[in-house]
């Protein structure tokens, strides 16, 4: 039997949730920092631990059959591979930023100005989709520092809480784009048998952090209206309670409802609401 190998970052920011989304998926590897390459003993695969910029490229040439790396990365090095699923962490934004007191006030206005950045492929289609011509710095790191040593006007960065802008006297201008994590594999590879079982597992995972198992207790008289807040992955489940005239209702809901729906609940007369996490989904 094949075995495949998915890339993914060594240390950083992605390291530690493409782990955990792994282990989540129930595959067992040991996470030692000094091992590059780790053996899954029970799938066939090898994780592969690299810095993130040569994943696009690794993947692309067929030395790992998938990755997990932020889009940022995957427009920078132009690879051609296919993205076979959003995974929702490592959210950020590339955004182009000036000093708080600069005179720029329009893009028009980055015109012949000097901008830093560790991505000039992603800015250079940028300014020319936008007709501008300014004077692209490449640096390898710590760009926001770069206006305040008279190396730029501007910088294009990562953003996502904006603290790194704000603590060096920089405020965002443009956005450029949005990244978070990937999964990636070669093109065609979503044809794979093996690659499809493992983004499937990955989505039973995914989908089961974006919902919430409840189970409550209601009067049987509000049960319609209870119900009518609740929509299950099919139907909510009702069972009766050893009290007459009450039932016990399992359902799962989206997070994302979950407070807009304990309150009505609460007001429909639900009692007793139990919130638990799901580990899996599988439809
Ligand atoms: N502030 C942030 N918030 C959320 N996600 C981020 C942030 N900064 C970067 N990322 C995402 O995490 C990825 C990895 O970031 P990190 O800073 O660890 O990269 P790196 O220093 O280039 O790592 P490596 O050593 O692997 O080359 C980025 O490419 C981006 O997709
Ligand atoms: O908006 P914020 O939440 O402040 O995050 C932005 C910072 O995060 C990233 O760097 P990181 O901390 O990963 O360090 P690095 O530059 O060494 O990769 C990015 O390059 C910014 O500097
Ligand atoms: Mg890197």
């Amino acid at each position: 039997m094949k075995t495949l190998k998915i890339a993914i970052q060594k240390s950083g920011r992605l390291n530690e949730k493409s782990v955990e989304l792994l282990k989540n998926c129930g595959l067992n590897f040991e996470n030692y920092k000094s091992s590059l390459i780790s053996p899954v003993s029970n799938f066939p695969l090898e994780i592969l631990f690299l810095r993130d910029d040569d994943i696009p490229e690794y993947v692309q040439d067929g030395i790992a059959d998938l990755g997990i790396v932020g889009e940022n990365v995957i427009q920078e090095t132009e690879v051609k591979v296919s993205y076979l699923q959003r995974l929702g962490f490592g959210k950020c934004s590339l955004k182009i930023a000036i000093p708080n007191h600069s005179d720029i006030s329009s893009l028009a206005g980055l015109n012949g100005k000097a901008i830093a950045t560790t991505y000039p492929v992603i800015l250079k289609k940028y300014l020319v989709g936008h007709k501008i011509e300014s004077d692209i710095r490449t640096i390898s790191g710590s760009v926001e520092i770069s206006p305040g040593l008279g190396l730029s006007d501007a910088i294009c960065d990562l953003v996502s809480t904006g603290g790194t802008l704000k603590s060096n006297g920089l405020k965002a201008f443009a956005d450029v784009m949005n990244s978070e994590a990937v999964l990636i594999g070669r093109e065609g590879s979503e044809n794979d048998d093996l690659i499809q079982e493992l983004i499937q597992r990955i989505q039973s995972v995914l989908r089961a952090k974006e919902t919430k198992y409840v189970v409550l207790n209601a009067p049987k008289e509000n049960l319609k209206d209870v119900l009518a807040l609740l929509p299950g992955v099919k139907s909510p489940s009702v069972v009766p309670l050893a009290e007459d005239g009450w039932v016990a209702v399992h359902t799962v809901i989206p997070e994302r409802d979950f407070w807009d729906r304990i309150s009505q609940l609460k007001q429909a007369g639900a009692q007793g609401i139990v919130v638990m996490p799901i580990e899996k989904i599988i439809l």
